[in-house]
């Protein structure tokens, strides 16, 4: 599935940076070109592999190129004012060759938080190409006004858009660790995930074929389900020579894997994939549809372990509406991807909505402490955070 990539924000352009990696260092192909946009313009300087031609320094004019510190609505009034600038890019892509749109951001901050869904509604606006949201979420210690953003932005973001990918940064952050020196090992996962996840399907010219393909139309179908979305992964190596005919023919001993064992394999990593580390830990079976891919050399793909999981993913989440496919490609790794999509019952989005309720009351009190009660505030305050779900 081809993809023009829109990273706002730090975070944003980061993982945008990420993925550009991931994909040229596989050869993917999915990635048809791609954006970075920013109020600070230290921020754009950092990226590697977003041209510089496609780097948008937006609201010059109000903030001057130092970014919008936290503030999310002032990060959307200046993307809003400057929008035209970052479509007149998107006007020079090959849209012909492209089957959606993704939009990365960090939910916490300024810019990205406020921005990405100004550019969602733009993007659905003037194309018919799905336009999908990759949202972070911050961890728990990067404070009050960090929650909030991600809370508002979570709302708006999910709304404007088709369907929107959820990252926790809490549920990856190493303890004891700070946040920031596990970025680059956090960003690394995000772009193997879904470069497994978009790549399938596109052919590297090989003339290595899926027996079932994974097309674009699948995982549009999946993602169609609206609301957020969550992704699983493992990998198992492969017992054998990781180069040559043999490598591609045999487990190493010259004999062919009996189809038994790639079964047992795939529905083994399969369970790993769905019931281990999500992108955003939730009850799977609060899962509207769903999407299974596993990756590795052809001779391993088991189709018949691959539908084995399926149906196992069908049991397990509720819905009759699970895809799978294989992803043949030259590797001593066999990788398995779920993408759970419309997923309902997320404990961390009912948390963060708490959180920035209780942010949101101090806030207002300290505001106007000399005013009437606590509760008089909160009836007649803002009213932006209506539960998501
Ligand atoms: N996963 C991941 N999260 C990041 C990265 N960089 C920042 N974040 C998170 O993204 C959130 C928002 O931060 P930024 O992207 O820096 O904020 P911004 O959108 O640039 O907005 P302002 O700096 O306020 O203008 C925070 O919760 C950070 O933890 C990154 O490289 N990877």
């Amino acid at each position: 599935m081809k993809l023009a990539l829109i990273g706002v924000g730090q975070a944003g352009g980061k993982v945008v940076d990420a993925l550009i990696d991931y994909d040229r260092r596989t050869r993917s192909g999915y990635i048809v070109d791609a954006i970075a946009v920013n109020t600070a313009r230290a921020d754009l300087l950092g990226l590697e592999y977003v041209r510089k031609e496609h780097q948008v320094l937006v609201g010059t004019s109000r903030v001057k190129g130092h970014g919008v510190g936290a503030d999310n609505e002032l990060g959307a009034e200046v993307t809003a004012e400057d929008v035209g600038d970052i479509l007149s890019i998107v006007d020079d892509f090959p849209v012909h060759e492209i089957d959606a749109f993704l939009i990365v951001a960090g939910l916490g901050g300024g810019t990205g938080s406020g921005g990405a869904p100004v550019i969602a509604r733009e993007l659905k606006h003037i194309y018919t190409e799905p336009v999908y949201g990759l949202g972070v979420l911050p961890a728990r210690n990067e404070g009050g006004i960090y929650t909030l953003n991600a809370a508002r932005s979570l709302q708006t973001f999910v709304n404007e858009v088709d369907n929107l990918i959820i990252f926790d940064n809490e549920a990856w952050r190493r303890t004891g660790e700070s946040l920031e020196s596990g970025y680059s090992e956090i960003n690394t996962e995000l772009a193997r995930r879904l470069g497994i996840l978009f790549s399938a399907g596109e052919t590297d010219g090989s003339n290595v074929v899926a027996e079932s393909v994974v097309d674009a139309s699948e995982i549009i179908n999946t993602l169609a389900s609206g609301g957020i979305s969550t992704i699983g992964y493992a990998s198992a190596e492969l017992d054998r020579p990781k180069k040559g005919l043999l490598a591609r023919l045999s487990n190493g001993s010259g004999v062919t894997e009996d189809d038994g064992e790639s079964m047992n394999r795939i529905t083994s990593l399969v369970r790993r994939a769905a019931l281990g580390r999500l992108t955003l830990p939730c009850e799977i079976a609060g899962t509207e549809r769903g999407l299974v891919v596993v990756a590795g050399p052809p001779d391993v793909l088991s189709r018949r372990g691959i539908e084995r999981a399926r149906t196992w993913l069908e049991e397990e989440t509720g819905t009759m509406e699970i895809r799978g496919g294989d992803y043949p490609v030259e590797s001593n790794y066999v990788a398995a991807v779920t993408l759970l999509s419309g997923v309902y019952d997320v404990p961390r989005v009912k948390e963060l909505q708490a959180v920035a309720i209780e942010t949101q009351r101090d806030m207002l009190a300290k505001r106007q402490s000399s005013a009437a009660s606590l509760e008089e505030l909160v009836d007649t305050g803002d009213d932006r955070l209506e539960p998501l779900f």
